[in-house]
């Protein structure tokens, strides 16, 4: 599903009206009546039950307008809060303001002196005759620009708190109020909805750090012309099931050299467990063979725990993987198709020689992940125009080492940084997995994408070094990076929710890891492989 920014949604309904003559009015009306359809859907016709709805300042208060005519015209009762004036009301909403002033529909107008209590006592007045059936949310909507306060506040936390304790739903218009459209960052205090109708595209706030105030998500046209969409060159997309599409299936006459042999880099003393999870993700991921890099002394551990994967013992020395160990690295990568580099590696001086010198110099695509992020971050220069494509899989805080940011800076606008590296790749790609809640991807050509899958369950210790793993397995099997990283992240996180759906709770990373293949199973049916 592609995503707009609030500037690219404006651009589109500028276009729609002036290029296309189709009137704002009309877009207001297709997206007022639309969302009474997607509330009436969920939640039962309106008929006979109380509307509570809030009207903010701008066209979000102007859609919701619209919702309350057509509340009326249904036989329920619209019950309007005006956060200011409804005489202050402009362009479309103001149109629709004196069509509902015209119906006479019951209204209070809300001033920083209003008492919420007496706002709930009135709501409680028009329940006892007709029941509420929900609160509609047209507060703000893609023209939210700063912190939320006085009596906008207040309402937030009055309707909050009327759907917790009186449960009636809340559905809001275009955007929870109180996320910012771009980021999903919540400026100040927003509105939780159950329900939340968005307009001809829908924005990134829905699926970012907001993700779990949207509550149902139903994008609505409004008849902006689909190539106007099409051709604005959008560069935001969610990642969700439809990616299945890409997962190529294993036909009959292949052997385990068809797909691919991926190398890691991993472990050392008192961390093997990383190096042991990465090769979990990368032997599950359906990559044909994968060979551990481990410093010698640690190599009977990983012989032990890993049957399957094949070990090369490093003799620099016994318990870190070090620059002397450079040489004979450098020649394993002949024959391999995919290298993955960090997983418990520690940032002792000589490991990062290494770590610097093959980003910079091995001619694979690369996963580098943890402490390989960490050593890249002492050098951020070096980022640039690697040899070949590399996907760097950080936590907030490592990528805040990696850009000199705060991880505050980085939580806020996860689309920015996961394209921090956009136009830095030269020849290549660089390729930035910003893990957390909605993790983000990001290219150096600028496209971003963020996960719909997974859940809380996965923050535990591990998850990172399977996915790194997994991405490199991916990398292995000769996916395009773009494409083995959203592949990745999509299906790491589904595997964590196949594990949830059968009432697990403190499952592991590396149970994660073995779910992974019942993962792609799954999504090949889903995508009707
Ligand atoms: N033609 C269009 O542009 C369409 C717009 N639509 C709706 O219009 C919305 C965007 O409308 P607007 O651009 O008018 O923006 P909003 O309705 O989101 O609100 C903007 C208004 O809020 C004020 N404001 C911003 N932050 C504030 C804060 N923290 N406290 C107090 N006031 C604050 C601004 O000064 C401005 O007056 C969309 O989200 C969507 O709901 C839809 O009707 C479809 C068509
Ligand atoms: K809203």
């Amino acid at each position: 599903m592609k995503l707009a920014t609030a500037s690219q949604m404006q651009a589109l309904d500028r276009r729609a009206i002036e290029e296309f003559g189709i009137p704002g009015i009309v877009l207001m009306e297709n997206a007022g009546r639309g969302t009474l359809e997607f509330i009436c859907h969920e939640l039962g016709p309106v008929a006979g039950r109380t509307v509570v709805l809030f009207i903010g300042p701008g066209n979000n208060g102007g859609d919701a307008l619209v919702i309350a005519r057509h509340v009326h015209n249904r036989g329920g009762h619209p019950l309007l809060f005006f956060l200011v004036h409804p005489d202050s009301l402009r362009g479309d909403a103001g149109i629709n303001v004196r069509i509902v002033q015209a119906l006479d529909l019951p209204s209070e107008v809300v001033d920083d002196d209003t008492d919420p209590a007496r706002m709930r006592e009135i709501i409680l007045h028009h329940h006892a005759r007709n029941p509420v059936l929900v609160m509609i949310d047209g507060l703000f909507g893609t023209g939210l620009t700063r912190e939320i306060q006085g009596r906008f506040a207040r309402v937030i936390e009055l309707i909050n708190d009327l759907s917790r304790h009186a449960g009636w739903p809340v559905a809001a218009v275009d955007i929870p109020s109180g996320l910012h459209a771009d980021t999903g960052q919540v400026l100040g205090t927003a509105v939780r909805a159950d329900l939340t109708a968005t307009y001809g595209v829908a924005k990134p706030a829905h699926f970012l750090n907001g993700a779990e105030a949207v509550g149902r998500l139903q994008v609505i046209d409004i008849t902006i012309p689909s190539r106007v969409v099409a051709e604005a060159g959008l560069e935001g997309e969610t990642v969700g099931p439809e990616i299945g599409r890409l997962l190529r299936p294993r036909t009959p006459a292949t052997h385990k050299g068809t797909y691919g042999h991926l190398l890691i880099v991993a472990g050392s003393i008192g961390k093997t467990g990383a190096a042991i999870l990465s090769a979990l993700g990368g032997l599950h991921s359906g990559t044909g063979l994968v060979s551990l890099a481990v410093p010698h002394g640690l190599n009977p551990i990983f012989e032990t725990a890993l049957p399957e994967a094949m070990s090369i013992p490093l003799p620099g020395s016994e318990t870190v993987p070090g620059y002397e160990d450079y040489d004979l690295i450098l020649e394993a990568t002949g024959g391999k198709s995919a290298l993955v580099i960090g997983p418990g590696l520690g940032t002792d001086s000589r490991t990062r020689e290494l770590v610097l010198h093959l980003y910079r110099d091995v001619t694979l695509p690369m996963v580098l992940d943890a402490d390989a992020l960490n050593i890249l971050a002492l050098e951020p220069h070096l980022i640039d125009n690697p040899p070949a494509p590399r996907i760097l899989t950080p936590h907030p805080g490592e990528m805040a080492r990696l850009t000199g940011l705060s991880t505050g800076a980085i939580q806020a606008d996860r689309v920015g940084a996961a394209t921090f590296f956009a136009g830095r790749a030269g020849q290549s790609e660089i390729i930035t997995v910003l893990k957390g809640a909605g993790t983000m991807i990001g290219d150096s050509r600028g496209s971003w994408a963020v996960n719909t899958s997974g859940n809380p369950g996965m923050a535990t210790g591990g998850m990172g070094d399977v996915l790194a793993g997994l991405i490199g397995g991916l990398l292995a099997q000769k996916y395009a990076p773009w494409d083995a990283a959203r592949l990745g992240v999509y299906l790491h996180g589904l595997a964590a929710d196949l594990l949830q759906d059968r009432k697990k709770v403190g499952f592991t990373a590396s149970e994660v890891a073995a779910m992974l293949p019942e993962a792609m199973t799954e999504l090949m049916a889903q995508t009707s492989h």
